[in-house]
């Protein structure tokens, strides 16, 4: 993209995020993790990429934020390239479920039965318990090697919400005794918890989110390094949980009305991945892009509200709907 355009669309971002940050007030920042509570409600910054490195950023785009469940994205890829898709497949399914992203009611429905999908905590605890080592340190090291490689930069753990969040997991820890009980934890429930909420803790930018979802968007290449990082049947799997499962028990809405595969997290982050548009040359990033989004006041559902707002609002304006 040419300089003036990224002037012009730096101009409409900017817009946009100042006539949706007001939709925060519909929501408020998650209580449950007691230090997410310090958050800022009003803060709303996007960061996205194109397919050709162009950066285009408005609102608040440098504080920090923790990934939260956007990570479930970064464990799944991270399992199945440890182990391959069907191997994996045997722990977890692809099924959307329509209940809260922490629900147990499922576990009890279907037995024997495994976690309906990765995107919700019983499948990400899941996951966590069975990457590869037998310390929660060596399992956590491969879902940062992953996130690193797709971020292109080193980043750290927040001991403080880590800490805040381990004491008050009381639901996480109900979860994984039963996933233990059912057989599907390859770990300790403690090694898989500590595992599961750690990676939780590992602190992004909007800018990061934007980079791991522009090589998403482009089926794992990243353009700019000229470096398959993930194999493309992953990434495509990978995607698909994010549209039908990425918003939690919000994702039908958000597919319908947004259209793009996307994760988001209770501190208020949301990922996006667009691939390519080969009818839209003459809107912006028609080669695919990543979008990165921070907005902690969250709805019921656990999604952003200003920034569900933000996305439908730019998804509809330059096209970007897959469906
Ligand atoms: N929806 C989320 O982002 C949930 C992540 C959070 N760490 C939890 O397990 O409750």
């Amino acid at each position: 993209m040419d300089m003036t355009s990224v002037c012009n669309r730096t101009t409409e971002l900017n817009d946009w995020v100042e006539r949706y940050r007001s939709y925060a007030a519909l929501g408020s920042c998650a209580d449950y993790i007691p230090a997410l509570r310090k958050a800022d409600p009003s803060q709303l910054g996007i960061c996205m990429i194109g397919a050709d490195g162009t950066i285009v950023k408005a609102g608040e785009t440098e504080s920090p934020f923790t990934i939260q469940s956007i990570s479930k994205v970064i464990g799944f890829m991270a399992a199945c390239l440890s182990y391959g898709i069907e191997a994996v497949l045997e722990y977890v399914d692809v099924e959307p479920t329509g209940d809260a992203f922490n629900s147990m009611i499922r576990l009890e429905l279907h037995k024997p039965g495994r976690p309906f999908n990765p995107m919700i905590n019983a499948g990400a605890i899941t996951i966590a318990s069975m990457l590869p080592g037998s310390t929660a340190e060596s399992k956590l090291e491969v879902i940062t090697a992953l996130l690193e490689a797709l971020t292109g930069k080193s980043l750290t753990c927040n001991q403080e919400v880590f800490q805040s969040e381990w004491q008050t997991a009381h639901r996480n820890r109900a979860l994984a005794y039963c996933l233990k009980e059912m057989n599907c934890l390859q770990s300790d429930v403690e090694v898989a918890l500590e595992v599961y909420l750690k990676q939780c803790s590992v602190e992004v930018t909007v800018e990061d989110l934007a980079r791991i979802g522009m090589i998403l968007g482009c089926d794992g290449y990243d353009p700019l390094r000229k470096e398959q990082l993930v194999a493309k049947d992953i990434v495509r799997i990978t995607k698909a949980l994010m549209l039908t499962c990425g918003m939690y028990n919000a994702s039908g809405k958000f597919a319908a009305f947004v259209g793009v595969p996307a994760k988001s997290g209770v501190s208020g982050g949301m990922m996006a991945a667009v691939p390519p548009r080969a009818k839209s040359r003459e809107l912006p990033f028609p080669d695919g892009c990543g979008i990165g989004i921070y907005g902690p006041a969250i709805d019921k559902y656990g999604n952003s509200t200003a920034g569900h707002m933000l996305l439908k609002h730019i998804a509809q304006a330059w096209d970007l709907s897959v469906c």
